[in-house]
């Protein structure tokens, strides 16, 4: 079986003057959680439209599962939640997954195991009209797995949950990788990203600026040391570490080192009698690296809108 589940090449989209998306190259692979990572007005619902094959791309090509995008071998195998499913309000959510399943052709024996997996089983005579906005962007996961697709196409899952409700979708999405789905879902929140994904795929203005897993798009980590007296704990540190490897901080040292160097760098330190105050680990945030690649003061943290390019 194959181990790429989606491949775009130089995918791009453009509306009139507009560069939606340009020149998108990446790679989903089975059984990941591909985060498509990036602000408002990025390029994310318009790449994500194009490998469901909803938006024709100006050029530029795509493989989902093997087929191109909409064509029925790609259609039967994907699952999506892209706008809103469209439920009846006064159904209950059962009979509304129940509706979908007709019209996808799916046993109605899906509908329960679907209700199940999102964990709405016992809420599945409710109205839909009565759930929470968690409730019901998890019944819209449920409509998508209907047909137990093998990829699960997520356009910002958690935008709009509380708290609590993004916290249930996101052990959802984990549980479904679990389970061997693979999933690609959008989002402009770093965190989101950072917590749940294999691998992310950072898009701005339209264009992929990194894509990698979420481990080296942080880089390696470094120790963080404050102690006295500091030219003496320099002379430690660079032992340990290396000379290149350490830097001197305003108020201490920054080592190149994981921090299972920690033990053997504070006996280092202590025994030379350096007063040793704080030693401690330090990872760059995925938002760090988001900035460093942007320059957007803002960061898709927040929520800012990054420019749409045009065409040069
Ligand atoms: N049908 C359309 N016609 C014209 N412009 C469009 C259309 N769809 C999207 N765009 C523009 O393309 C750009 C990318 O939009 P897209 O919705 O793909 O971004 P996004 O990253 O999903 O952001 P958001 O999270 O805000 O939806 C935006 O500037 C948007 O205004």
């Amino acid at each position: 079986m194959t181990n790429t589940i989606v491949v775009t090449d130089r995918l791009t989209k453009r509306y009139g003057e507009r560069l939606a998306v340009s020149d998108v190259s990446l790679t989903v692979r089975s059984g990941e959680v591909y985060g498509f990572l990036g602000p408002n007005g990025a390029g994310k619902t318009t790449t994500l439209r194009m490998l469901l094959g909803l938006v024709r791309p100006t050029s530029g090509s795509a493989t989902v599962l093997g087929h191109g995008p909409g064509e029925p071998g790609a259609v039967a195998r994907t699952g999506a939640l892209i706008e809103g499913p469209g439920f009846y309000p006064y159904l209950s959510g059962r009979d509304n997954l129940r509706v979908m399943a007709r019209y996808q052709r799916v046993p109605d024996r899906a509908v329960e195991s679907a209700l199940q997996r999102v964990d709405l089983a016992e809420r599945g005579d409710d109205a839909f009209k009565s759930y929470s906005l968690g409730m019901k962007q998890r019944l819209g996961v449920a409509s998508a797995l209907l047909g137990e697709p093998d990829l699960l196409v997520l356009d910002e899952p958690t935008n709009g949950l509380d708290p609590g409700g993004m916290a249930d979708m996101r052990r959802l999405i984990v549980d479904l990788a679990g389970q061997g789905q693979t999933v690609m879902l959008s989002s402009h929140l770093l965190s989101e990203v950072q917590e749940i994904c294999d691998r992310v795929g950072v898009i701005a203005g339209g264009r992929l600026l990194a894509e990698s897993t979420v481990a080296d798009l942080r880089g390696g980590s470094t120790l963080l040391v404050r102690a006295d007296p500091v030219d003496q704990a320099l002379a430690v540190a660079m032992r340990v570490a290396g000379d290149d490897a350490v830097q001197l901080l305003d108020d201490g040292l920054s080592l190149e080192l994981g921090e299972d160097w920690a033990p053997e760098l504070a006996r280092a330190l202590v025994g030379a009698g350096v007063d040793i105050r704080e030693i401690r680990p330090s990872e760059r945030s995925l938002e760090d690296v988001f900035f460093e690649m942007t320059g957007d003061a803002a960061g898709p943290g927040v929520g800012a809108a990054a420019p749409v390019e045009e065409e040069r």
